[in-house]
């Protein structure tokens, strides 16, 4: 069966750009449709009654932001997330993604080596396509942990520190970071090559002309699903 298209990050970043202008769509849309369908994914992997623990951690760019969404969902859907978020911007979106935590009641923590002994899942929602070069303070220690961590980890759309086009990183923090279960979003970044674990792909807002200008496939998403599982190599299930 043909391997699922993916796209690279100049792509994703130009296909973000253009739903946002002349699609029309505010980043907090498409957002909200990312962070659902993180939140499907992590259901579909372990419902609330089987791993109640989910610690989001959350990095400072649109990957976190799918993050404090998919806390938001998840808290509704059951789970008790709580959240590492340590480098917030002035971003007024976040302010605001992060307040309905807040009032929700859903904890946020300094310590993410001793929450993540603390929980059934992890999601990784630090970097995203947008990342490059070595990995920055405070995250080093975050992607080691998440490397050693005994505790499954979900990744969304990258695993941290990852070569959006490569794959894993020969060395550095990430070296030995290979999570459970991976949800791109809107289609696979070229490193899901070198990913082994569970995939699904989730977004569920680009069209099939959209998707045919830069390259990809929209996924054969059932009903009211915002996500599909494929093979870790793109074929479907
Ligand atoms: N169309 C879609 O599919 C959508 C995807 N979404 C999600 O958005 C991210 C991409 O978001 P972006 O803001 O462009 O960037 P990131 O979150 O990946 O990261 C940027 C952030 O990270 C910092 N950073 C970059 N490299 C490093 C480093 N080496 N060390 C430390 N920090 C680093 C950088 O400074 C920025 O602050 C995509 O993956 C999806 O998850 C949208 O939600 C909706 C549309
Ligand atoms: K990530």
């Amino acid at each position: 069966m043909a391997a699922l298209r993916t796209i690279g990050p100049k792509a994703a970043a130009a296909l973000d750009e253009e739903l946002m202008s002349t699609g029309a769509f505010s980043v907090d849309q498409l957002m909200e449709l990312a962070g659902l369908s993180v939140a499907q994914a992590m259901y579909a992997l372990s419902p609330p009654q089987q791993s109640p623990k989910i610690l989001v951690a959350c990095g400072p760019g649109n990957n976190g932001g799918d993050g404090l969404v998919a806390a938001r969902h998840l808290h509704h859907f059951g789970y008790k997330p709580t959240m590492y978020f340590p480098k917030q911007t002035k971003n007024e979106l976040y302010q605001r993604l992060r307040k309905q935590l807040e009032q929700l009641k859903v904890p946020f923590t300094d310590d993410f080596v001793s929450a993540a002994g603390k929980s059934d899942w992890i999601i990784d929602a630090i970097f995203g396509f947008s990342f490059s070069g070595e990995v920055r303070e405070p995250f080093p220690a975050v992607i080691k942990a998440l490397a050693e961590s005994k505790v499954p980890v979900l990744a969304v759309d990258a695993p941290s520190s990852w070569n959006i086009e490569e794959g894993p990183p020969k060395e550095g923090p990430g070296k030995d970071y290979n999570p459970d279960a991976l949800v791109s979003m809107t289609a696979p970044k070229p490193l899901i090559k070198g990913f082994k674990g569970r995939h699904f792909v989730g977004g569920r807002f680009v069209g099939q002309e959209i998707a045919e200008k830069y390259g990809f496939d929209v996924p054969p998403y059932q009903g009211s699903d915002q996500i599909v599982e494929y093979g870790s190599q793109g074929e479907k299930l």
